[in-house]
């Protein structure tokens, strides 16, 4: 093993000792082979829009130096509201992440949100600021306002996208992942804010080095990409609101895929969106997968599938979902997602797709074999959010234990 270190070439100062730490973590049946730096999955954001709103959004060019400092290399992301941009600094060389907000009408209430809530977190004085993208400048370049971020390699949905020879991770690496993200979000609700948008692509990796190792499986060895370090970065805060704004929200928030069953049923939610959603984020990356089928047609179909994968509804919420949302429940001797809608036979043409996905969709405990891992997604994902782990005590599960986290300084 030792010799074996001894012949992986240097990806970067202080790397070689992570390449050795991320090798020696993964067990005995190794030995590393090659290294690599930087991005090295097929960066997989959204696609753009081909429409004729084109000259309000963000054409990144060669040529152009943001805010007189920033020479514009590549796009790297495009969101709802911003197409983002990797960038050089032109005084210190480093690279940066560039996000240029989108010119539509009402798409921004306030431009400056994700600054803002970037200076209440930096305000918090906390170390787990470094697992958030840091705000480093901000202004108007070409009428759009953008903002400047510390770069990252890539996010969790590139990993799980375009992870090739890195997918499934290993387990103690999908822990000190999920364990950063549910600190993360727990130091914004302690600072009263939910984010509202988590999922995989708001989650982001700050390096992707890897080392190509080979593994021992049942008898050859086979190439195995590992990452060097799994330091993470929360993105995209502009979404982020207060508890009280929480409250008053109308709207529905969070990706379908990640919402939660309250968000769902137009009653009351806040901070417990956040725990499903780091959920679902971390039984995605252990399933390669989403966990909740990305064509689920209709709110019932989704209830039912949460209810399918991660256990019923308690009565009480049920009943109090019922005196909003009549006909969603069946509340018998027990209580069940009235799925598809009452009168209308589940055999039918209707709801033949939405069946199948619900007959093929698996309980988590037969989706995921660590017991300590279900227990705590079944915590995090309750269907009743008063019933719902709070991040806090997630962060102390019993899966943690002995979870050993990059810090800032690390990465
Ligand atoms: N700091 C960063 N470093 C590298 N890539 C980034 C960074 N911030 C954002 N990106 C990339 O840009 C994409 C869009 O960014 P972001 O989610 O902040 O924009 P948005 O317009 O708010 O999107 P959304 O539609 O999710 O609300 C991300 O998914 C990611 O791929």
């Amino acid at each position: 093993m030792e010799n074996g270190m001894a012949t992986v070439p240097l990806v970067g100062p202080g790397t070689s000792d992570r390449i050795a730490e991320a090798v020696r973590r993964s067990g005995p049946l190794l030995r590393p082979i090659a290294s690599s730096r930087g991005v090295l999955m097929e960066r997989k954001s959204r696609p753009s829009p081909q429409t004729a709103y084109l000259e309000r959004i963000y054409q990144p060019r060669s040529s152009d130096v943001v805010l007189r400092r920033y020479k514009v290399r590549q796009k790297v992301g495009y969101g709802s509201f911003g197409t983002v941009v990797q960038a050089e600094d032109g005084i210190t060389g480093t690279i940066v992440a560039i996000k240029l907000l989108h010119k539509m009408q009402g798409l921004h209430n306030d431009i400056r949100q994700e600054e803002r809530v970037f200076e209440i977190l930096a305000g918090g004085c906390s170390p787990r600021i470094s697992l958030f993208a840091q705000v480093l400048q901000s202004g108007t370049f070409k009428g759009f306002h953008c903002t400047v971020f510390d770069f990252c390699d890539a996010t969790l949905y590139d990993l799980i996208e375009s992870g090739e020879g890195m997918m499934p991770l290993p387990p103690f690496h999908i822990r000190e992942i999920a364990l950063q993200i549910i600190q993360g979000i727990e130091y914004l609700h302690s600072l009263g804010l939910v984010h509202t948008d988590i999922k995989p692509d708001n989650i982001a990796l700050r390096r992707a080095d890897t080392v190509t190792v080979q593994q021992l499986d049942r008898g050859t060895f086979r190439k195995k990409r590992l990452l060097v370090s799994t330091a993470i970065c929360i993105i995209d805060l502009g979404g982020a609101m207060t508890f009280g704004q929480a409250s008053a929200m109308q709207r529905p928030v969070c990706p379908r895929m990640y919402r939660a069953p309250e968000v769902i049923l137009g009653m009351p939610w806040s901070s417990p969106v956040d725990a499903f959603a780091v959920g679902c984020v971390i039984a995605e990356l252990c399933l390669v997968k989403n966990l909740f089928h990305p064509e689920t047609e209709s709110n019932g179909e989704h209830l039912a599938m949460i209810e399918r994968i991660v256990g019923r509804f308690p009565r009480d919420f049920a009943k109090l979902a019922e005196s909003k949302r009549p006909g969603t429940f069946h509340l018998g001797a027990t209580v069940a997602v009235l799925f598809p809608p009452h009168g209308i036979p589940s055999a039918g043409e209707q709801f033949a797709d939405s069946m199948r996905r619900l007959l093929d969709a698996r309980p988590l405990s037969s989706a995921i074999y660590d017991v300590q891992l279900v227990d705590l997604l079944k915590k995090l994902m309750m269907p009743d959010p008063a019933q719902r782990s709070l991040l806090g005590d997630a962060a102390r599960h019993v899966y943690f234990d002995h979870t050993v986290t990059w810090t800032g300084a690390q990465y």
